[in-house]
């Protein structure tokens, strides 16, 4: 797992290298540099109006040209693509809430044409062309194209059928859907109502399917359906099936694709095409099947490769992947809208008339708000890790080596679930702490949280990725007495023994900040949970039926390991070089902040299982509360650091000069309500109700 540290440094440069702006302090506090002069961030930002409801004009942060060479790639492709996107008027955000879903559809194909032209003509690498659809910030049919429909032909295409398809497809020549779950079948995937039948008479396959995928625009799907040859069935397996005409774009014979219609909120995910698709005795060349873990030979017959079967799944684990470090982006983003908005905004204060008190500053506001700056960081980390991991696995499973595919599976499938469910909660927790302006569309905030809280469903529902995380954790723990070694994420268990007694030595509330204690205290209450589990388990004549039973249990054993992976990828990442003074310090009061928390809502699991005595969470507590105060005076540079412009922030709330409430009432004038003084349906119902009351008033 070392080489992880090369991703994570990656990033602390990059990103928190950001810290190079918030590295020269005057004294204790971070600084941040406005119009070339350092300030503290001790407060409100000085120049800038967070704080004040006077404009002051636009404040930049200054990122001089020379600078930029220091940062390394990332942090540049991504400082240069957000500016690209948003000088550009194509890009431009449209109120997506007030268009109607043709016109909301359009505009995505619209953008998706224009920055596919843009890629060209720029010749954009594929990190400049990914980072430019993250700031474009609109969900897409090429989110899919690229991010799945590509990865499962090369994941599980063999070589020759590589080669045939993956040009057209990156050159956008086809485009393609991931078209897997049915009306009736999404989490159980082997349960698959489709069916692909070879027909050795003709060399061809036969479908039936109703999947989510691309309603209006993709010309070609990966299709998942249960292979039928000579009578039997041989499982799940993908297949490259062609939808539309490639000159009119009409449903080829027998298929009938269609959107299936609005989903939850308005603008948000509704400018993404999920579809409808129905077969009816379609028929696809028999080369068509992606055969890299199984081949049908012309006579029918099913050749299995030594590629482990579950290679089936590996394009929902390689989004998995990449979802993490989206969930960091989503969060990181809600996060940055609620901290600037909360250093703008006063509440009560002085009885005396003076200022009042800018809610950051209240205690509360604090304990709900720092503990989700302190996730979009770790979750950040541990993104990268799994990144790594994934790479990792990658290159192990080209040269045949499988071992370290359950860890990946488990790994991603349990992230997932944690980082968005945690994300989904924080935006909505964000929005609360904009108090009544975080309703407004305006904010920015209700249409991230309709346009992130799908995540928590998609590539895999979160509660059926944990049981995947619990039944891995269960055949580790199954496998302790039998000499065989758990490693990576799960090496701790290994100290099964130890864990189990071992008692957490805090004694007053500094104690709490040695890594080593809070790492502990985590690995301890993640063992006992799972071998408490375990145990109940064995009670069981049929393991299945008690894994039935136990499940919500399993699933809080599951959470634990997975809290236990962010921790302590956090506390890894603190073991390296930092640059930027002071940067490493607010990451270390962050680290221990996201562990303290979790320790905090989740004392029940550390009580019960005796990791920790109830004065132990009292310090720990008391502890928390204190690094709260250590956050505050640089919050503001804290979200700075993640580089949003306001253009992607989308939000008048999190705007980067804190002019808020001009910009508020300045909106409020665009809604299509205010075009008339006197609304429509004024002669029609008003005017009439009110002439009843005249009359009845007089009678
Ligand atoms: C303008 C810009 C232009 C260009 C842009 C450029 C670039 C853009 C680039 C990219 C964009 C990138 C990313 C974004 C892409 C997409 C994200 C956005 C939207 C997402 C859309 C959503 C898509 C979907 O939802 S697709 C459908 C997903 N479906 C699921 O997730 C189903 C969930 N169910 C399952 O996964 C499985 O069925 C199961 C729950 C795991 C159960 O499996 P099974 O029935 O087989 O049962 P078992 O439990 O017995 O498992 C058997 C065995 O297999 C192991 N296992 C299971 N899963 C896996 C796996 N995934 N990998 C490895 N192993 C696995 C399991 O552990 C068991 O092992 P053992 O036998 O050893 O115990
Ligand atoms: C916005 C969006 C985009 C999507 N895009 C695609 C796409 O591009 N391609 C594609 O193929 N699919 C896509 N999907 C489908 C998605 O992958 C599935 O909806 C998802 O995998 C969940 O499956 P399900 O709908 O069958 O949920 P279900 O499994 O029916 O879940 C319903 C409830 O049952 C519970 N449950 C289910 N099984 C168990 C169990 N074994 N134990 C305990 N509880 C259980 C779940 O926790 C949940 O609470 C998309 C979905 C959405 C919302």
């Amino acid at each position: 797992m070392s080489s992880a540290q090369g991703f994570l440094n990656d990033w602390v440069e990059s990103r928190v290298g950001l810290g190079s702006n918030i590295s020269n302090s005057r004294n204790t506090s971070v600084s941040y540099n406005i119009k070339g002069c350092w300030i503290p961030l001790t407060d409100n930002g000085g120049r800038r109006s967070l704080g004040s409801r006077e404009e002051q004009g636009s404040v930049r942060c200054r990122r001089d040209e020379d600078r930029l060479g220091w940062f390394p790639p990332h942090f540049d492709v991504s400082d240069r693509m957000a500016r690209l996107v948003a000088s550009d008027p194509v890009f431009r955000k449209d109120n997506r809430a007030m268009l109607s879903r043709k016109e909301l559809f359009k505009n995505t194909l619209r953008k998706a044409a224009h920055a596919w032209k843009r890629i060209i003509e720029l010749r954009l690498s594929e990190e400049e062309a990914s980072e430019m659809r993250f700031y474009v910030d609109e969900p897409a049919f090429t989110d899919l194209h690229w991010g799945m429909f590509v990865p499962a032909i090369k994941g599980q295409g063999t070589e020759e059928q590589q080669q045939k398809w993956l040009p057209l497809a990156y050159k956008m020549q086809i485009i393609g859907c991931y078209a897997q779950t049915e009306l009736g079948h999404g989490s159980n995937v082997q349960g698959l109502e489709t069916t692909a039948t070879f027909d050795p008479e003709s060399d061809e396959f036969s479908f039936i399917w109703w999947p989510g995928g691309l309603g209006k625009v993709s010309t070609h799907a990966v299709v998942y359906a249960r292979l039928i040859t000579e009578g039997q069935e041989h499982g799940v397996h993908g297949f490259i099936v062609q939808l539309r005409s490639l000159d009119d774009h009409m449903p080829l014979p027998g298929i009938t694709v269609g959107d299936i219609g609005m989903k939850f909120g308005t603008g948000a995910y509704n400018t993404m095409d999920n579809g409808v698709l129905r077969f009816d005795n379609v028929r696809i060349p028999r080369n068509q099947m992606l055969m890299r873990v199984m081949r049908v030979t012309r006579e029918g017959k099913c050749v299995q490769s030594n590629v482990p079967r579950q290679l089936i799944y590996g394009t929902m684990v390689y989004v998995r992947q990449t979802i993490v470090s989206d969930a960091s982006s989503a969060l990181s983003r809600a996060v940055c809208i609620a901290t600037r908005y909360s250093a703008v905004r006063r509440q009560f204060g002085p009885q005396d008339g003076g200022v009042e008190t800018q809610v950051i500053d209240y205690k509360t506001q604090q304990s709900r708000l720092f503990p989700l700056l302190a996730s979009a960081y770790a979750f950040r980390f541990v993104g990268e890790w799994l990144k790594w991991l994934y790479l990792d696995v990658t290159q192990r499973l080209q040269a045949n080596d499988f071992s370290t595919l359950p860890e990946a599976h488990a790994c991603t499938a349990g992230l997932k679930s944690l980082t968005t469910s945690a994300t989904a909660d924080a935006i909505e927790e964000c929005r609360k702490l904009c108090g009544g302006h975080g309703y407004l569309s305006s904010s920015g905030l209700p249409e991230l949280f309709a346009v992130y809280v799908p995540a928590c469903t998609y590539e895999g529902d979160n509660v059926v990725l944990l049981l995947q995380v619990a039944r891995f954790l269960m055949k580790t723990v199954s496998q302790l007495g039998s000499g065989k070694k758990p490693v990576g994420t799960t090496a701790y268990m290994a100290r099964a023994e130890d864990l189990l007694q071992s008692r957490c030595s805090v004694q007053k509330a500094e104690d709490w900040l040695k890594p080593s204690v809070i790492l502990e205290a985590f690995e301890a209450r993640a063992v006992r949970m799972c071998v408490a589990c375990a145990q109940s388990l064995s009670k069981f004549q049929n393991p299945e039926e008690g894994f039935l039973e136990l499940s919500a249990d399993l699933v809080e054993a599951a959470i634990a390991h997975c809290q236990l992976i962010v921790v302590s990828k956090f506390i890894e990442k603190l073991q390296q070089d930092i640059p930027g003074k002071g940067v490493k310090q607010q990451l270390q009061i962050l680290c221990y902040i996201y562990a303290l928390n979790l320790l905090h809502k989740h004392l029940g699991d550390f009580l019960s299982t005796g990791c920790i005595t109830p004065k132990q969470a009292s310090l720990a507590n008391d502890h928390l509360r204190s690094l709260y105060s250590k956050v505050r005076p640089n919050a503001i540079a804290l979200v700075d650091a993640f580089n949003y412009t306001d253009h992607f922030l989308g939000s008048v709330l999190g705007r980067y000069d804190g002019n808020v409430y001009p910009k508020l009432y300045e909106e409020a004038w665009k809604d299509p309500l205010n075009d008339s003084v006197v609304p429509d349906g004024y002669q029609e119902y008003i005017r009439p109700m009110l002439k009843q009351q005249l009359r009845n008033a007089r009678l």
